[in-house]
């Protein structure tokens, strides 16, 4: 089994609704991404997954979320946009722009500093 990881950024505000605290006022992370992919099998040239897609995947993803306010994403109408949801979301968008490869999201990290940090793993 081999495992790729790439990683991005993007900057965006949230609130935390119902949260009792200062997270439910509005407020901004440069937030960090990792994200990695599993897989078996490598091509004749030995690759798994190119980088360059991979990043692309991952790109095109963060590019709907950078520099929103991420309450008013449609994602994040109803569930607040904790790390934990942000994680899961892009897990979500990862699996469908990557359907067509040999490989499956195997984590999501997402950071909103880099002493918090929440990750989604799927069952
Ligand atoms: N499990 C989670 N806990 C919190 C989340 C979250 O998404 N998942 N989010 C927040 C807020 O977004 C808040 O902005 C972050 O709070 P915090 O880490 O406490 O930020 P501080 O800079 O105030 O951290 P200190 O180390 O306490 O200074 C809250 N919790
Ligand atoms: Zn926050």
């Amino acid at each position: 089994m081999f495992e790729l990881t790439v990683r991005e950024e993007f900057a965006a505000a949230h609130q935390l609704r119902g949260y009792e605290g200062a997270c439910e006022n509005l407020h901004g992370h440069n937030w960090q991404v990792e994200v990695s992919v599993r897989g078996k099998e490598l091509n004749e040239i030995g690759i798994l997954l190119d980088f360059k897609e991979l990043k692309r995947a991952l790109r095109e993803v963060v590019a709907e979320l950078d520099h929103r306010f991420l309450n008013e994403h449609p994602a994040f109408g109803k569930e607040n946009p904790s790390s934990e949801n942000l994680a899961r979301y892009i897990y979500q968008r990862l699996c469908e722009k990557l359907s067509g490869h040999p490989v499956k999201v195997s984590r999501v990290t997402v950071c909103e500093t880099e002493r918090a940090c929440a990750t989604y793993l799927p069952d």
